[in-house]
């Protein structure tokens, strides 16, 4: 089933009585997204042009290009927050599945600093304060819930964005460049506490960043995107949990960054 972006409510709730965790749920079948030829303006500026992608339930895809390539005009039109002028966007929930639910993540956490962290959590589901406190400790931090968002750092202040989103149980997680602030112990920790919530829990996530290594140490698939258009589609057959130092992550890394660093010039000759 598809269910268009434009009929789609990304702030749908669970049902009432839905199980809101659930340790290990199988892999969904089908495709969950799907971009036929999509394309985004504003004003004269072409900024997606004839986007075509499709991801399967449960897939892990990461979106890197050069600053102002379109990355996050792409997440933002999966999450409905922009529109395609062109072409489809289509959000599956697999089979079996009745509502298909999406959750962004941004480089800032977007906590409410008169909230504490587990009412942070608990956003939009005030009465299911006992399943964010669960989800809390999911991202190891069941001990700072009564906390003010200002009493926790930068990587805490994403784990509890993290667990906002988680607790609506998405079956697509958008992660905008969520790590961008943090540093790189912080980051590759982060990196970690992601990829093992995504393999218990089988949800699809867009993953965009700048990190070429973040990407490869996340996605099952890293797109390239120049100006607009994806130029590449890299299947990542390595063995999880990454190992950063070997040879065959090394040469998909310079594979990625010849790439996205290759002159504007050689992009216009291979469109
Ligand atoms: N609301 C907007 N109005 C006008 N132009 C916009 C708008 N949003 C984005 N743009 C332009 O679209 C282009 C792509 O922006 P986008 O934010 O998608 O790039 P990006 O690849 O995510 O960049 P970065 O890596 O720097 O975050 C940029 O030239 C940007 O200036």
């Amino acid at each position: 089933m598809f269910i268009s972006t434009s009929l789609f409510d990304a702030g749908a709730l669970p049902r009432e009585g839905a199980a809101w965790i659930t340790a290990q749920p199988p892999r969904r079948q089908g495709v969950a997204l799907q971009l036929e030829r999509v394309g985004k303006s504003f004003g004269t500026r072409k900024v997606l042009n004839d986007v075509q992608l499709a991801l399967q339930a449960g897939e892990f895809v990461a979106v890197v290009g050069r600053s102002g390539c379109g990355k996050s005009t792409l997440l933002r039109a999966i999450a409905g927050l922009e529109s395609a002028d062109e072409g489809r966007i289509a959000v599956g929930a697999g089979a079996g599945s009745l509502a298909a639910s999406i959750r962004i993540m941004f480089q800032e956490a977007r906590l409410l600093p008169w909230k504490s962290v587990l009412e942070n959590v608990a956003i939009g589901l005030p009465r299911a304060l006992n399943a964010a406190a669960a989800t809390l400790a999911t991202v190891g931090l069941a001990e700072r819930a009564d906390d003010w968002p200002s009493e926790l750092s930068g990587g805490q202040r994403q784990r509890v964005a993290l667990a906002r989103a988680l607790l609506h149980e998405p079956q697509l997680l958008l992660l905008d460049e969520p790590l961008g602030a943090l540093d790189a112990l912080t980051r590759i920790e982060m990196q970690q506490l992601i990829e093992s919530l995504w393999l218990a829990r089988g949800f699809t996530a867009v993953l965009v960043t700048h990190d070429v290594q973040e990407a490869l140490a996340l996605a099952d698939r890293v797109v390239v995107i120049e100006d607009g258009r994806i130029t590449l589609d890299l299947r990542v057959d390595l063995p999880r949990p990454r190992a950063r130092g070997n040879a065959a992550f090394a040469a998909l890394e310079q594979r990625l960054l010849a790439r996205i660093l290759r002159p504007a010039a050689a992009v216009a000759a291979a469109a």
